[in-house]
């Protein structure tokens, strides 16, 4: 049963107030003031906090609706709470992120004057991000040693950094201190583990010894321990690092296989803004994934309870064929082996006899045969291998991957599906493959492997998520080439073109819905309407012809 969710929050915090403002046995209604932006500047006349925080036994605390949610609706916006390095890193700035390169001069990195960390330069060592573990570590005598030895090497000195400012905010920001802490940790489940034995050994002695900081172990450990409950994965293609931050109400979302929000970091500050992806119904979860969706269920299980300690119960992970994707399964060997063409049976398949038991075993849903879980990992990990090993190759050697494992491997079995996904990409956009170069029956391939990732993305990632919105991009761009190709080659009437470009503008509409928000992407996706546009009206809008452009001029 529900409980509304009080024990943690001890103090009422900006957060927990937040946290609380819907639940009306807790005193007047509150709306937390982002919420409140947000709504008039959606032009509503007032939007009330579209969710609350919830708790149950099984789930902890948990974000639910409290009202219908529109479909690309923002659920959340929201500035991080702490932000900083992965456990292991290439250089980058401790200020901005940003990834370092040897200054020519030195043939190292800009280092901060006081603590000697490697900066992008005097601007950012003023910053106060890194003001508090500056002054920490010059009081102290510490100086950091990182020196550039070969490009990206990865440094495991980070470890320390996001851990000591969340334990520096005891001092600086008492509040902000005691939210983190109150956040779920799982360190008891986490201390034997490997890496919790070499931090026990670095972090908490850098911490304890090095800066004489007066924490004890197990809480500069449970500090760690939140990080990798919580922390979100900050990427930035321009600055090219990976960061991680807490943003404190988002991570009250629990994970599902099939999530009902995308998220997407906002500017220089990293401000998290949380999308419905679906319509979600009032007393719905409101749920993100912790995982990749494109992993089958017995890789998405291990990594949850290994990294997020729980076992994921959803309806994907219950269901044998995942939402009807066959993600995880492959062909009974005896149904689809050699001699057995005669066998009215092609097509069987193995499915897991339990699910949410990864030690039970995997049955033919025709025949007797069965094998058990361990050869179905091994399996798995053999063919990743093979997989990996075809990253920097080329679009031949991927299709090699399909073919060959075509007797075993079903055509949306995980494996499979990344390897077209890769093709997606490549088909169009890698030199040599662009839309303007690939043969007429590449291009043809390309958009039968958008529709087949679509039918998937549709199963797993319904409604407005990226995977949906990139692959509508990719394949209107493919249809419209296609039809300017069949246009020309008199396979296509004038109305027969200029329907199928309104086919084309019909998907780019609904990649723009979903995409727009992306950063950097308003522009692009409007330029593209433009083009597309251009080429549907050519008596409007005269010749259509421009330079370096796919257009169709239809005479
Ligand atoms: C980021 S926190 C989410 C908030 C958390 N439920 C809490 O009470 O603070 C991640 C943790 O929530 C729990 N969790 C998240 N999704 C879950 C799910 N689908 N089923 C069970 N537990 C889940 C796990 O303990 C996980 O380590």
């Amino acid at each position: 049963m529900y409980m509304l969710y009080r024990v943690p929050f001890r103090k009422i915090s900006p957060f927990a107030a937040c946290a609380l403002a819907q639940t009306p046995s807790i005193g007047p209604p509150y709306f937390p003031r982002p919420h409140q932006k947000l709504g008039w500047k959606e032009g509503h006349k007032f939007k009330c906090c579209a969710f609350k925080i919830q708790h149950t036994d099984t789930l902890g605390r948990h974000m639910v609706a409290t009202r219908d949610i529109k479909q690309g609706e923002m659920i959340l916006k929201e500035k991080p709470a702490v932000i900083g390095p992965r456990i292991t890193s290439p250089v980058h700035c401790l200020a901005c992120g940003k990834k370092l390169e040897p200054l020519d001069s030195t043939y190292d990195f800009y280092k901060c004057t006081t603590c000697q960390w490697p900066m992008c330069g005097p601007e950012c060592e003023k910053a106060d991000v890194h003001k508090p573990e500056c002054k920490a570590m010059s009081d102290s005598k510490y100086q950091s040693n990182i020196k550039y030895e070969f490009p990206d090497k990865v440094e495991a000195a980070y470890c320390v950094i996001s851990p000591l400012r969340v334990l520096l905010m005891k001092q600086t920001d008492p509040l902000q201190y005691e939210n983190i802490m109150n956040l779920e940790s799982h360190l008891d489940e986490r201390i034997n583990t490997p890496l919790y034995v070499v931090l026990k050994a670095n972090l908490v002695t850098f911490i304890t010894h090095v800066l004489g900081m007066p924490f004890d172990e197990e809480t500069i450990l449970k500090v760690a321990s939140i990080f990798d409950t919580n922390s979100f994965d900050v990427r930035s293609p321009i600055r090219k690092t990976r960061l991680r931050a807490i943003y404190l109400i988002a991570s009250m979302m629990d994970h599902s296989c099939k999530p009902n929000t995308k998220h997407i970091f906002l500017g220089d500050e990293h401000h998290l803004a949380v999308y419905a992806t679906v319509p979600i119904a009032k007393g719905e979860l409101i749920t993100a994934t912790y995982t990749q969706s494109l992993w089958g269920t017995l890789d998405r299980r291990k990594h949850l309870k290994s990294n997020k300690w729980f076992d994921c119960e959803c309806e994907r992970c219950k269901d044998q064929t995942e939402l009807g994707t066959n993600l995880g399964n492959i062909y009974c060997s005896v149904c689809n082996g050699p001699g057995s063409e005669n066998r009215p049976s092609r097509g069987a398949m193995l499915y897991s006899t339990n699910p949410l038991d990864e030690f039970a075993p995997w049955k033919c849903a025709i025949c007797d045969h069965s094998i058990l879980s361990r050869q179905m990992v091994w399996g798995n990990n053999a063919l990743k291998q093979d997989l990996n090993k075809l990253k920097s190759k080329g679009p031949q050697e991927f299709e090699e991957f399909i073919e060959k494992y075509s007797q075993i491997l079903h055509p949306s079995n995980h494996l499979v599906v990344q390897a077209k996904l890769a093709l997606t990409q490549i088909y169009g956009n890698y030199k040599g493959y662009t839309l303007s170069e690939i043969s007429d029956s590449l291009l043809k391939r390309k958009i039968d492997l958008c529709h087949e990732l679509l039918e998937i993305a549709d199963k797993l990632e319904p409604g407005w998520s990226k995977f949906r919105g990139t692959l509508l991009l990719d394949l209107q761009a493919a249809m419209a080439v296609e039809t300017k190709r069949e246009f020309e080659a008199g396979k296509l009437t004038k109305a027969g073109a200029q329907d199928q470009l309104m086919e084309s503008m019909v998907l780019l509409q609904e990649a723009t819905n979903i995409l727009r928000v992306e950063p950097h992407m308003k522009e692009v996706l409007e330029q593209k309407i433009l083009e597309l546009t251009s080429q549907l009206d050519p008596v409007e809008n005269g010749t259509n012809e421009q330079e370096g452009q796919e257009t169709i001029v239809i005479e």
